[in-house]
């Protein structure tokens, strides 16, 4: 059993020794063999809208690890300019050009998962984007708010977030800061919790990224116990929303399947971090099928 205590939402005490430690049994418990008798169309339909002119690469990470961790299909909504790399890396993924309003439309009603925010920039074409998604989806598809999204929606901290998706979270420490308004040192569990359910949907899961990721999940908090300081690399978050895009994707329960994405992403930088001294984001990626076919097999 690895998840133990209960913690509950307005408990002032909560302290890091009530969090639920994530082992590598969620990786056994999760990740299961795939049926002989199935197609792409049952791993998940997944877009990533994500990489601006300047941070092409975001957007490429994201999707190839959502390639590499499984999705069935996957198509990067991005700034033209990033196509050709795309493709000369990764060509079983689509690609379509953010200003095309129609196809972008269309693409999101399409998709399971729609990861935002990886290298989106801040800009007007960023802000229509974010705008147009979080109206568009419904409570069927799963919308991960990353990086740039998740500055975005700090510049209007009044504002309580509405969407009929299953929102998941993404933020590292200082993003985190500008939603919540806490400073780091104030990101306490309690503090976190409260102010998760004051300005998000209830089914929010915020996946608070650190040297130990905590996952806020349905009243209760998960603290990652995989990885590794050589994973301290730009790109790392952004290879980790398609981890949990592939995941949400193809195992359908959100919360487990963050959790393990979080403790998979970790464990695969570890394996890298055996023989290397840094991890990079687009080597981590080629470890994930051969982890995810070690257990699940158990
Ligand atoms: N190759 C590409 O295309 C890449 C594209 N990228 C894209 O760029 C966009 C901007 O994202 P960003 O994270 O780089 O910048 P920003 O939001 O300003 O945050 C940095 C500030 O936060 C602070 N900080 C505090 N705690 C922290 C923590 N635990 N983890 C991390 N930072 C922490 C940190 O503190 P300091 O370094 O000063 O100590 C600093 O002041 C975004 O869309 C992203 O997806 C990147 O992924 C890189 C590769
Ligand atoms: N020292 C560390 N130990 C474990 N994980 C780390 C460490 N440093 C960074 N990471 C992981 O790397 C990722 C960094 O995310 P983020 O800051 O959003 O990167 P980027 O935006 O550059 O892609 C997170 O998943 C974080 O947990
Ligand atoms: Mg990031």
């Amino acid at each position: 059993m690895i998840f133990r205590a209960k913690i509950k939402l307005t408990d002032p005490q909560i302290g890091a020794d009530q969090m639920i430690p994530v082992t590598e049994q969620i990786l056994k418990k999760v990740i299961t063999p795939r049926p002989a008798e199935s197609h792409k169309g049952n791993y998940g339909r997944v877009v990533v809208i994500a990489g601006s002119h300047t941070y092409g690469g975001a957007g490429i990470m994201s999707a190839s690890a959502a390639l590499y961790a499984g999705a069935g299909l996957i198509t990067l909504i991005s700034d033209l300019v990033n196509r050709t790399a795309l493709h000369a890396q990764h060509p079983e993924i689509m690609f379509a050009d953010w200003t095309d309003q129609k196809l972008v439309t269309q693409l999101i009603d399409g998709a399971n998962v729609i990861v935002i925010g990886p290298g989106l920039g801040l800009d007007n074409q960023a802000q229509e984007l974010l705008t147009l998604t979080l109206s568009q989806v419904i409570n069927a598809q799963t919308l991960i708010l990353d990086g740039s999204a998740l500055t975005l929606l700090s510049q209007t901290p009044e504002k309580k977030i509405q969407s009929d998706a299953q929102l998941i979270l993404t933020p590292h420490q200082e993003e985190w800061h500008r939603l919540s308004g806490l400073n780091i040192a104030e990101q306490t569990p309690a503090k976190n919790q409260e102010v998760l359910a004051a300005k998000f949907p209830e089914s929010t899961i915020l996946v608070l990224k650190q040297h130990h990721t905590q996952t806020y999940a349905d009243g209760q908090i998960y603290e990652n116990t995989s990885g590794s300081p050589a994973m301290a690399t730009g790109g790392m978050g952004d290879t980790l929303t398609g981890i949990i895009a592939a995941l949400v994707a193809q195992f359908k329960q959100p919360v487990d399947a963050t959790v393990t994405a979080v403790y998979l992403h970790g464990l695969a930088g570890q394996v890298l971090a055996e023989t290397q001294y840094v991890a990079l984001p687009s080597q981590l990626i080629l470890e994930l099928p051969v982890l995810m076919a070690k257990y699940s097999l158990k």
